[in-house]
């Protein structure tokens, strides 16, 4: 399957309630929509009731301003047995001159249910594409570590209630 094939988009404008005190756009509103959008692409390879694993890498670039656009796209960039990685960029947008400005980029993991299927390969046709999916082996590797990691983490976090 092709990136393209996988490709969602969203454009939203940045508006009041959006804003924080800033008057920039919120961070997780942001990431609300990055993970609609991202599920969608998700949904697209794998035609399956995908969950959100892991978000790794969301950097925040610039500020999107109150009144300019975001427009959030995303494609996958890699899979393996059940998961799916996406990348998604988000770019902002001045309406009034057409300036555009690249806000953010950010890889997500998503997982599929036992026994949906995912194609074997994902083939990227734009020079993006290439680039982004020409890492994807390498950044597997880094987040089959941190998960252990996690793992490692969580294992010694309390569940005690905190209000004692
Ligand atoms: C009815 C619905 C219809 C659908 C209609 C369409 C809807 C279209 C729009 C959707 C747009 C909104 C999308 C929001 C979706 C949520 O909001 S989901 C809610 C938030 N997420 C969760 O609650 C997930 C909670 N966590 C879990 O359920 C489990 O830990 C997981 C993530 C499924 C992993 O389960 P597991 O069975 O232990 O995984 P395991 O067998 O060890 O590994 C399976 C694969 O996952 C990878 N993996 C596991 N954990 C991680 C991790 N943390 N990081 C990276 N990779 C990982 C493994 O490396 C492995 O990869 P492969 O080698 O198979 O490629």
């Amino acid at each position: 399957m092709k990136c393209s094939q996988t490709r969602a988009i969203q454009t939203h404008i940045i508006t009041y309630p959006y804003l924080n005190f800033h008057k920039t756009l919120f961070g997780g509103q942001l990431m609300a929509w990055l993970d609609e959008t991202a599920g969608i692409s998700a949904v697209r390879v794998s035609r399956a009731a995908i969950v959100t694993a892991s978000v790794d890498h969301l950097d925040f670039l610039a500020p999107l301003k109150a009144s300019h656009s975001a427009c959030i796209e995303a494609y996958v960039s890699g899979v393996g047995t059940r998961s799916i990685e996406i990348f998604a960029k988000i770019i902002g947008e001045d309406l009034l001159t057409g300036d555009r400005y690249l806000a953010g980029t950010c890889f997500m993991t998503f997982v599929v249910p036992k026994g949906a299927s995912l194609p074997e390969k994902i083939e990227p046709e734009t020079k993006e594409e290439h680039f982004i999916c020409q890492g994807y082996e390498a950044r597997k590797q880094v987040r089959q570590a941190k998960r252990q990691e996690s793992l490692a983490l969580a294992s010694n976090v309390d569940l005690d209630i905190p209000w004692n």
